[in-house]
């Protein structure tokens, strides 16, 4: 039988058992919710199953002007989307940020063999899924019901979603009000149910860290308690006179807290009795106000106590999230100061680092705290396409230029970030072709997708990545010097972790994001101030969220730390790490007493003082 065929006698099969479904003649396996959705859509929304045709997709204005009010929390959700992305790259999944109203704002493709489904089938930005024009969907659904949801496969309302499976969890703000949902989706044949539901447990699972970001990120100059609870833990906020100003969905449920409550400015303690020191970022131990134990929680002092130059009422600094990802790093520090004395010119950034050191999250701060802001960033990995696809990808090209080209040719991403900024991952693996042509639209300020009769004018402002030595393929020949040049308007070096004199902040800070409910052992906290950190910063935030998640009584001990021994060559960056785990193994076997360890490593008590400053080692004295 003939493809098409075939398809419209399974798509009549399936128009067939939505309407026995829709009459209570029979049931669909899977669940329940999946029949009731599949009614709403008939009864309610009058959708015809067999309907074909794309979703309703929004222009590039409509989707900027969609997206506004969900601006901040995009930037926001970005590094932990990122992540989702790639732990469900392999396996084929798209990953999307949508809105209340099912329009997707982000999008993350998966591989070439993949992405271009997703491509074909619209599944992308300014694509809007609302189950009154879609039918069951996994985002539709999702955001009807405002609960999680998979759609597997033929479960879809309409016969040509059949090939995709969405899982989808719903995204509530720090009101506990529905601001969106994540989705990811998948077109392959190989992966069965069982999988996706596991698929469907990480995306929960990220969705709750995104949920506790947005949360963290608006009561930041507040007090905030982190309250355990059965079904997940909640997240309350608090004034200094210890008057709830907020609480997350979970807390509201939790401990029945509603609008009107929080608005009234209620006792704290008519709700949760919690002891802590005046500037306490502790596990504490929680009680209802009857005095009944609650169990463990985290509390965390408001932001301006850590950081006496905030004020609660200052004005937002742009600069915020770039000082914070600095830290207390002097290179980094520099940088920052010479980027806000640059201000607003349009001048390119060359950013310079290993895997994993923070280069997108650095490009993004610096797209936040340009007046570009509120335009585009658009971001393209160069090592993670082959020539002829970043070409189409990054100049675009006109309907039917190529075979296989979209019927309506493609922008390409310079112009998508008119006015914004381009992020070029990797730029070291640009081939040198499509270097003559960037750096002919630097420039120029001016594009030619493939097959235009004219350019296009652009004004973009440039940051590129790549953990390679570009200087020395500009000697080499490896990479266009004259782009070189022109890249490195600044440059700025993101230092490996291992060499950053605030690591120990950085492993504090990062621990109170992914393990907020536990605290670190002794053990626990010498190897990993002491690790050299391949990974960089993801490495590290990936060893502590699966430490939080493995640690009993809200302690993680040595054993719950995946760190792999590091097989690269030893540096002297490597050597000063191992020369610290030493130091301070001894000064924890001698209960913190310097003469003592010194005695153990046989080396005079001002060899080993001189070593702590160096090697920048906390001590107890
Ligand atoms: N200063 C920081 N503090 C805390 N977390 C950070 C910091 N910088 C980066 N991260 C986290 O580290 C992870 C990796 O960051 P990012 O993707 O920006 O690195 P990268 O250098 O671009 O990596 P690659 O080049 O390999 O893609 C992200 O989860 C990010 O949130």
């Amino acid at each position: 039988m003939e493809t098409s065929a075939m398809a419209s006698l399974s798509a009549s099969n399936h128009v067939a058992r939505v309407l026995s479904v829709a009459n209570h003649v029979a049931d669909v396996d899977a669940e329940s919710r999946i029949a009731t959705s599949w009614r709403r859509c008939l009864i309610s929304h009058k959708l015809d199953p067999a309907r074909q045709g794309p979703p309703q997709t929004l222009t590039e204005a409509e989707v900027r002007h969609v997206a506004e009010p969900m601006e901040e929390t995009i930037g926001l959700l970005t590094p932990e989307l990122d992540d989702l992305a790639r732990v469900l790259r392999d396996a084929g999944y798209c990953v999307n940020l949508a809105d209340a109203n099912a329009t997707m704002l982000f999008s993350r493709l998966p591989g070439e063999a993949d992405a271009r489904m997703f491509m074909d089938w619209k599944i992308y930005t300014g694509s809007n899924f609302a189950e009154t024009f879609e039918g069951t969907n996994g985002l539709g659904t999702c955001l009807a019901e405002q609960k999680p949801i998979l759609v597997h496969r033929d479960e879809h309302f309409r016969a040509q979603w059949h090939m995709f499976s969405c899982a989808v969890a719903p995204l509530f703000d720090q009101a506990g009000r529905l601001a969106g949902a994540v989705n990811i989706t998948s077109c392959r044949e190989d992966l069965e149910r069982a999988a996706h539901q596991l698929a469907l447990a990480v995306t929960m699972e990220a969705t709750r860290r995104m949920e506790g970001a947005i949360f963290r990120d608006h009561f930041r100059n507040t007090w905030i308690a982190t309250v355990p609870g059965d079904g997940g833990s909640g997240l309350l906020a608090y004034d200094d006179d210890r008057r709830i100003v907020g609480a997350c969905r979970s807390a509201r449920a939790l401990l029945g807290l509603t609008d009107g409550l929080i608005a009234s400015g209620i006792d704290l303690s008519r709700y949760v009795k919690i002891d802590h020191s005046r500037h306490a970022d502790e596990i504490v131990e929680l009680r209802r106000a009857d005095g009944r134990p609650l169990g463990q929680g985290h509390v965390a002092p408001p932001l301006r106590a850590k950081c006496s130059t905030l004020r609660r009422d200052a004005p937002v600094d742009r600069f915020d999230a770039l000082h914070r990802l600095a830290g207390n790093d002097p290179g980094l520090v520099k940088s920052v100061k010479r980027l806000r004395s640059i201000g607003d010119h349009n001048l390119p950034v060359l950013l310079h680092g290993e895997t994993g050191v923070g280069k997108d999250v650095f490009a993004r701060a610096i797209h936040a705290a340009s007046n570009r802001a509120r335009n585009n960033y658009v971001a393209l990995n160069c090592a993670a396409m082959p020539e002829s696809l970043i070409d189409a990808e990054l100049f675009g090209y006109e309907a039917g230029a190529f075979t296989g080209a979209r019927r309506d040719g493609s922008k390409g991403l310079i112009v998508q970030a008119d006015g914004g900024t381009l992020f070029l991952d990797e730029i070291g693996d640009m081939p040198i072709a499509l270097q003559t042509r960037l750096l002919r639209v630097l420039e120029n300020r001016e594009v030619w997708p493939l097959g235009a009769l004219k350019p296009v004018p652009v004004d973009i402002r440039l940051i590129s990545a790549t953990h390679r030595d570009l200087g020395r393929m500009a000697e080499e020949g490896t990479f266009r010097a004259d782009l070189y040049f022109r890249l490195r308007g600044m440059e700025v070096r993101l230092p490996a972790l291992r060499e950053r004199t605030d690591r120990d902040d950085i492993i504090r800070q990062i621990a109170r994001e992914e393990a907020p409910n536990c605290r670190l052992s002794p053990e626990a906290w010498s190897l990993l101030s002491a690790y050299p950190y391949p990974g960089n910063m993801r490495q590290l935030r990936h060893v502590l969220r699966l430490a939080g998640c493995t640690a009993e009584d809200g302690v993680i001990t040595d054993a719950d730390l995946d760190l792999p021994p590091f097989g690269g060559r030893a540096t002297q960056t490597d050597l000063e790490a191992a020369e610290r785990a030493t130091i301070i193994e001894a000064l924890r076997k001698n209960g913190g007493r310097v003469t003592e360890a010194a005695r153990a490593l046989k080396l005079s008590r001002a060899t080993l003082y001189r070593k702590i400053k160096q090697l920048k080692i906390e001590t107890a004295q």
